[in-house]
């Protein structure tokens, strides 16, 4: 066979293919395949249950789902291959539900914290650039954030890394509508930078006016893959698969 000949296509930007992951016994992400277009946002919906979170840790190479088979890329590098730390000093950034604000720190010493090895993301300027409101408050303990301010805190401690993925796990719970549009705006932002983004969030309609593309998953399984506004167009799918 020449070189040329069935030659296979270089992965997208971020690719996760095949991807299946159990706890203990349980098989729940059945086979997770989607692509990502670098500094696109893609929005990963479905019911409760239906394995956002789970796909979003097998991702991110934490132990709890085991990842049992499946590949996944980021920019031309074999996530699959590492272990946790390892895929995020590659670029992997996993913004937990629960934020994990540091105690007993400041907003600047979460950040600064966030930078004590390389590889090193943007410099402490360039973040209270993005976030006014951490700037003002960056001698406060970071656990007495209010919830929106958490996760602002949250989302500059994975800038504060040079990452190549922001994957976002319920960035909007608990928080009101104002605050999702703070932070929603922030998020366009840091598209504009260039970043890559994956968010999975039970706000849908929210989640899919700020994405280029959604994926939809349902017992583990993807049900739909294509562009947010097809599905905001949809009403069969969202009542189907999201309930909206
Ligand atoms: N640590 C765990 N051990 C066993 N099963 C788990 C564990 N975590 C999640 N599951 C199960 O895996 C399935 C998928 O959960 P997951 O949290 O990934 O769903 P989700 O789509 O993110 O849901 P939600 O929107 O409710 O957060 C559920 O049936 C859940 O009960």
């Amino acid at each position: 066979m020449s070189q040329t000949e069935n030659t296979p296509s270089a992965p997208a930007y971020f690719s996760v293919s095949d991807l299946h992951a159990y706890y203990g016994e349980s098989y729940i992400v059945q086979g997770v395949s989607f692509d990502v277009k670098e500094g696109e946002i893609l929005a990963l919906l479905g019911r409760n249950g239906a394995g956002k979170t789970s796909t979003l840790r097998a991702i991110a190479r934490l132990d709890d789902p085991q990842m049992t088979h499946g590949e996944v890329w980021l920019d031309h590098q074999p996530l699959h291959e590492m272990r946790a730390y390892q895929a995020a000093q590659a670029g992997c950034s996993l913004v937990p539900e629960d934020r994990r604000i540091i105690a007993g720190l400041t907003v600047e010493e979460n950040l600064q914290l966030a930078q004590i090895v390389e590889p090193v993301g943007w410099p402490l300027k360039r973040l209270y650039e993005l976030f006014p409101r951490l700037k003002e408050r960056r001698k406060q303990e970071g656990v007495t954030l209010s919830g929106g301010e958490q996760q602002m805190l949250a989302i500059a401690r994975a800038l504060a890394r040079d990452i190549k993925v922001l994957l976002l796990d319920e960035p909007y719970e608990g928080l009101a509508p104002v605050i999702v549009d703070e932070i929603e705006k922030t998020l366009n932002l840091i598209k504009e930078q260039g970043i890559t983004t994956v968010i999975v969030e039970q706000n849908a309609l929210r989640a899919l006016a700020l994405a280029d593309r959604a994926v939809i998953l349902d017992t583990g399984t993807v049900v739909f893959d294509g562009l947010a506004s097809e599905v905001l167009e949809n009403d069969e799918l969202r009542a189907e698969y999201l309930a909206i």
